[in-house]
């Protein structure tokens, strides 16, 4: 372990420690797959706050200030800045089992010919990082925080989860897992909130949280939550494939994830109980799906030809005068990613919404209609990526999802058909500027939606039977 500058009362001061890391990490950052500002050049980086761990490990919040236009504007678009979490190691030298963590050798500087790395590799980092979870306090401006309920063993080995993610997440011992948040936002984080209040509520779809922690300065921010690793479990997108591939149905998994999403959306309904129901806001809905596709379309060229036939889905919305189903708390960016299957169970996870959209918006009440159809159009995600296309799997894991979902829930997503469409094209939308912006081979996977939802102008899925108990 380096014995450095670090260890020197003054040795924390962000502007010499900027001094030594800031070229490292204008290289560094945009090569990570978390981070939101791609394809714009980080031409500032300040540090918000530094805090020494442990000796030679460095928790810090950065920000990055980024040339160039967004990739796009309008509602969601990204802000001139961000902040993102970095657990920096800093060494002499780097044992061959590190090297693939390495951020670079500093030439400035306190921490000059020193090697930085990101820590979240190193296991002795990881398991210092669960123990100050096990004992609640603070660390300069940190607060570690844990439910008092749940016993968190010592000593769990730790591994870096390598999945492709939005953060970083560090298993222990496969009994927990540490979601680390990377780009933070002030206010607490919808993925300690949401799963916190449904454990409250009884609900058993969806990991409690175990231990989180956060920050207090410059303003209050969730940094990270431990909650129990379900070992036996498979992700819903390797299930769908391996369906796929197998040639084996996939309408009973898809009946039961339905009826999954609508007990979340119950518990959800419950633990953030509504006073009054706002009027249908159909038209303030659509007009905000409609920014979002122009702000896509601008960066996007690709999307550009089907953008009017897009908004005929966006139209239909806005001249619905019914009321639609009451805005609630919702999931926010439900796609089979995002639910685990142990036996016959579901669960759900990673209640952050969409990482790209600011933290309020995420927060805001909104259709559970828009968690169905993100889950529909990952249906199609899955059919669409591979070969060959089967267009039909998707339709019966689309429709047998609906019917779990009614079965569960007393109402079908199926009966308002203007407001799924919308937000199925929004969906699709949304997923052209994510694909552009961190996959473009993926590319075509929406963009072929994109093509088949702006030719159709009618119902997007079968009506269902009217159901006389309702008087429809
Ligand atoms: N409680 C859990 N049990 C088992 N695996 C989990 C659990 N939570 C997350 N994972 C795994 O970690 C991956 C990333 O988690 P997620 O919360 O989706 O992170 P991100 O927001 O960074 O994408 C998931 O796709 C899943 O494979
Ligand atoms: O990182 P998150 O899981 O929070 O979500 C983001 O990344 C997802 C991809 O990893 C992306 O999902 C899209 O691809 C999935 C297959 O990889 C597919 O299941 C989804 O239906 C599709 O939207 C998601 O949009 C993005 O927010």
């Amino acid at each position: 372990m380096a014995k450095t500058a670090l260890h020197r009362p003054n040795g924390l001061g962000s502007a010499p420690l900027l001094a030594s890391l800031a070229e490292l990490l204008r290289a560094w950052l945009p090569r990570q797959r978390w981070f939101a500002g791609k394809g714009r050049p980080v031409t500032d980086l300040s540090l918000v706050s530094t805090t020494e761990l442990y000796p030679g490990c460095l928790h810090l919040l950065v920000r990055t200030e980024h040339s160039g236009p967004p990739a796009h504007s309008g509602p969601g678009a990204p802000p001139p800045d961000d902040c993102y979490q970095l657990l920096l190691g800093v060494r002499d030298a780097l044992p061959p089992r590190l090297t693939h963590a390495a951020i670079g050798r500093a030439s400035k500087g306190p921490l000059t010919n020193l090697i930085v790395y990101d820590a979240l590799h190193d296991p002795r980092a990881a398991r210092l990082l669960l123990e100050r979870l096990r004992r609640p306090g603070t660390t300069g401006p940190l607060r570690f925080e844990r439910d008092k309920r749940v016993a968190v063993p010592a000593g769990l080995a730790p591994r870096l989860l390598d999945a492709e993610q939005s953060n970083s997440s560090l298993v222990y011992g496969d009994s927990f897992i540490l979601k680390i948040f990377r780009r933070v936002q002030p206010g607490i984080n919808p993925d300690l909130e949401v799963p916190w209040a449904l454990a409250r509520q009884g609900c058993t779809r969806v990991p409690a949280p175990a231990a989180w922690f956060r920050t207090s300065r410059p303003q209050e921010a969730t940094l990270g939550v431990l909650q129990p690793f379900l070992r036996e479990a498979a992700d819903g997108w390797t299930l769908a494939l391996e369906s796929l591939s197998s040639g084996r149905g996939f309408t009973d998994e898809a009946y039961e994830l339905g009826r999954a999403t609508a007990e979340v959306h119950v518990a959800l309904a419950a633990a953030f109980p509504v006073d009054a129901p706002s009027p249908p806001q159909n038209r303030r809905l659509a007009s905000a799906m409609s920014e979002r596709l122009d702000a896509a379309a601008r960066a996007v060229p690709e999307l550009r030809p089907y953008a009017s036939g897009l908004r005929t889905a966006f139209d239909a919305l806005a001249a619905l005068d019914t009321a639609v189903r009451p805005a609630q708390r919702i999931h926010g960016d439900l796609h089979l990613g995002q639910v685990l299957r142990a036996g016959q169970q579901w669960s759900v996870i990673d209640f952050e919404g969409e990482p790209a959209r600011p933290l309020a918006e995420r927060r805001r009440l909104q259709s559970p209609v828009r968690d169905v159809a993100g889950m529909l159009r990952s249906f199609d995600y899955a059919a669409r990526s591979r070969h060959p296309w089967r267009p039909e799997w998707a339709e019966r894991c689309r429709e047998a999802y609906c019917a779990g979902y009614a079965a569960e829930a007393q109402w079908d997503p199926r009966e308002e058909p203007e407001l799924l469409r919308a937000y199925e094209t929004d969906r699709a939308v949304y997923e052209v500027l994510y694909e552009a912006r961190h996959r473009p081979d993926w590319l075509p996977v929406p963009m072929a939606a994109v093509g088949r939802l702006a030719e159709r102008c009618s119902r997007t899925l079968t009506p269902p039977a009217p159901n006389p108990s309702r008087g429809g």
